[in-house]
């Protein structure tokens, strides 16, 4: 991926809004950001840090206070929010992709094969006149999720869109994202669920509109561990806070395992983010 150029570059950019008060709130506070084809980037933070409002400045609703916005005039981005409901315009499945592909000069046919293509990744099979009412939550953000893939985009942005899902859909989701990435589709998944940013290539983390880390996620959730001089049986370990604790947001339960578990010694030069991966080092020993 190093060798890539960014489709999208953002340099420095800031968003202000003018408070009630006459004082200015920095929404996002001079954030640069360069985002590559077939990119997997995750953007967590706790409420407020900005997250939201750099998905709408990306997606181009949100307009620049400040800084550069680059990308190709013909770039396609999608977006998926948070609440489904809030993005469905159809009131049927088929209505849905006619008024989310409608924009796109290609024909009638290559639009239904897109259609069959995209319901059938996302695992959604229903007929095309199912209205889409009936349709839980989480089969509506699938749905959402379809018709932004049908697009074809670049660049997939999605703004918690696991909020209202159970394990197994939000799972879907994950399997989804490898796919369109290995297809060479970026996907910048917004979360503060962290359990959510362990299979991206790359986390941002926001804090108060400015972009406090940007790496790969094991530096971000697994700080040095340093041996000590100490006689102490249960702690002879002594480590530094990890970037995700010194923002403050709470370490995936697989990672809070693993650091209890390096403190005690176990563990050595491996750093575990998923659940399965915890469970293969530890049927090691
Ligand atoms: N239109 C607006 N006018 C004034 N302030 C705003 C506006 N939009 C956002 N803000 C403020 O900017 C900051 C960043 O908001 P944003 O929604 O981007 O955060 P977030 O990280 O997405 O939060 P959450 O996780 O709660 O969705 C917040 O303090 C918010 O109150």
């Amino acid at each position: 991926m190093q060798d890539k150029l960014p489709i999208i570059s953002l340099l420095d950019v800031r968003v202000h809004y003018a408070t009630e008060g006459g004082e200015v709130k920095k929404a996002l506070d001079g954030v640069s950001l360069n985002l590559k084809a077939g990119e997997w980037l995750s953007i967590v933070g706790a409420n407020g840090s900005g997250k939201s409002t750099l998905a709408g400045l990306l997606l181009g609703f949100i307009p620049l206070s400040a800084g550069e916005r680059n990308m190709p005039a013909n770039l396609t981005i999608r977006g998926v929010l948070q609440q489904p409901d809030a993005q469905v315009l159809g009131d049927t499945i088929e209505e849905e992709f006619h008024f989310a592909l409608s924009h796109l000069h290609i024909s009638s046919g290559e639009k239904a094969r897109r259609r069959q293509e995209a319901l059938q990744l996302v695992g959604l099979h229903y007929p095309l006149d199912m209205v889409i009412a009936r349709l839980s939550g989480g089969q509506k953000q699938l749905l959402n999720i379809a018709t932004a893939l049908a697009a074809k985009p670049d660049v997939l942005i999605m703004d918690e869109p696991a909020a209202m899902l159970d394990p197994d859909a939000r799972d879907r989701i994950e399997r989804i994202v490898q796919s369109v990435t290995s297809n060479g589709t970026a996907v910048i998944w917004i979360t503060h669920h962290l359990e959510e940013a362990t299979l991206c290539d790359r986390i941002m983390a926001m804090s108060k509109g400015k972009c406090i880390y940007d790496g790969i996620p094991e530096s971000f959730f697994y700080p040095e561990v340093t041996a000590m001089e100490t006689s102490s049986d249960t702690n002879p370990y002594e480590r530094l806070q990890s970037p995700c604790e010194e923002v403050g947001l709470e370490p995936p339960f697989t990672v809070k395992t693993c650091l209890i578990l390096k403190q005690r010694g176990r563990l050595k030069g491996v750093n575990p983010l998923r659940p399965e991966q915890l469970a293969k080092e530890a049927a090691r020993w």
